[in-house]
């Protein structure tokens, strides 16, 4: 997840490099986070915690009503059975993301290896981001697509949300990048097929991922890209705006940083950042200490191509220069929407500031020089091989004591005395 902020409050987020590995006791540091809940007595789930009963004798009603720190959560992060969390066993820390510990565990029913999000409740009720978090789960339950990471499953415990997805060996595409430098340009141009392949579907499907940057794309084994962490996505339907400011600064759309009104359009100015950066090993906006900071900065930025870049891949992405005195005129609290020309009309690109004139559609990407033989079609483009080195991630830190776990969570069917893994 990135950082939202809604009208005035600041509350950008930095790019976020992966974490140190270097964790220590990382487990009991999630825990303690979480100490303070109030947490409450053990929920009988219909159907588990009950013993066999004789014909003649009703079953007891469900507990009810649930503890609200339960039923807040409810229904994207049902209750699990204990015997099914118990299938799971961690094998090591992945990454400390700004909302949850990554884990990678490994699933003996159906022997896969997965990675968890775990999540503290109490995280998410400080910040006030239940519906986002409920929503990150049923966007990445909704979506299907071979460049979409999708859920695998989700659920609860008395203090965590766990989010499991099947993990990812070959690590992500900042690490990727930060091991290139920069990427070749064919190399860019698949990339860029794949995600925007999957901007156009999610976008079909009213989705805006509003945080897509390196650390959000993860590489398959063949070097293909999946797309993940939907923690800042939403349901936006065409014709509708949104106006939080959130995702990771480097990566946010002028009209984003400005507070909005902002739609769909914007995950297509994040692509160009993200491309820029692949193509020349630089973001093309340093980063600043905030959004208004950074809006700043965007607004000055001609965002010229290096001269290493091929006409086409410049054409791609690069604002066209604009006169001195337009930002005056066409700049009222960031909206950009209304006025009729602007050279970027004659010559859209992905980082165009009006983000009306930027490139959005499919058909825009399939007419343009840049993918001249390109098929955006994901079946072909999955075949097409990924010329980088993608090296595998380094071992996870293990745990660093297995006791450790026992009092990583516990289960809500359980008795209180039977810790989650057991
Ligand atoms: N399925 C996976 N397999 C392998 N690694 C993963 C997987 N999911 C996430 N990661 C790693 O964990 C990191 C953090 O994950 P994620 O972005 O989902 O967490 P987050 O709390 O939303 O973090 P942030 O807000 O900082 O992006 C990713 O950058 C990636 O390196």
């Amino acid at each position: 997840m990135g950082a939202t902020s809604s009208g005035p409050d600041p509350a950008p987020a930095p790019v976020r490099p992966p974490q140190g590995r270097a964790v220590g006791s990382w487990v009991r540091a999630l825990l303690s986070r979480a100490g303070s809940v109030p947490v409450s007595v053990p929920v009988p789930v219909p159907g588990l915690a009950l013993a066999p009963r004789g014909p003649a004798e009703e079953p007891p009603l469900p507990g009810w009503p649930l503890p609200q720190l339960v039923s807040l959560f409810l229904p994207e992060f049902p209750v699990r059975p204990s015997a099914r969390q118990q299938q799971l066993k961690i094998l090591g820390f992945v990454a400390k993301g700004s909302f949850g510990t990554i884990l990678k565990v490994l699933d003996c029913g159906r022997e896969k290896v997965c990675a968890v999000k775990v999540v503290p409740k109490v995280e998410v009720l400080r910040r006030d981001t239940l519906k986002q978090c409920k929503e990150e789960v049923s966007i990445q339950r909704q979506v299907r697509h071979p460049f979409v990471h999708g859920l695998g499953d989700s659920w609860q415990g008395q203090r965590h949300l766990f989010i499991m997805c099947t993990y990812c060996s070959t690590g992500d595409l900042h690490a990727l990048w930060r091991t290139a430098g920069c990427l070749a340009e064919a190399t860019v141009r698949l990339f860029a097929a794949e995600l925007v392949l999957v901007l156009v579907y999610l976008h079909d499907l009213g989705i805006m991922h509003r945080d897509v940057k390196m650390e959000n794309i993860l590489l398959d084994e063949r070097g293909h890209l999946k797309l993940t962490d939907f923690g800042l996505s939403r349901y936006l339907q065409w014709g509708e705006r949104a106006h939080t400011i959130c995702g990771t600064l480097q990566y946010m759309a002028p009209e984003v940083l400005s507070g909005g009104p902002y739609s769909h359009a914007a995950d297509w100015w994040s692509l160009g950042v993200l491309l820029f950066a692949l193509a020349s090993g630089e973001f093309p906006v340093a980063p600043a200490g905030d959004h208004v900071a950074m809006l700043e900065r965007v607004k000055q930025s001609s965002y010229e191509s290096p001269p290493e870049f091929s006409p086409e891949l410049a054409r791609l992405l690069a604002e066209v220069t604009l006169l001195p005195g337009f930002w005056g005129s066409h700049w009222p609290q960031g909206r950009m929407l209304g006025f009729p020309f602007s050279l970027s009309s004659l010559c859209p690109q992905l980082l165009c500031h009006n983000p009306l004139y930027r490139l959005r559609y499919l058909h825009h990407f399939q007419g343009h020089p840049f993918f001249r033989g390109v098929a955006f079609d994901a079946d072909l483009l999955q075949k097409d091989p990924v010329v980088v080195a993608v090296a595998p991630r380094p071992p996870e830190q293990p745990p660093p004591d297995p006791a450790t776990f026992a009092d990583f969570d516990y289960d809500l069917a359980a008795p209180p005395d039977r810790p989650w893994p057991g």
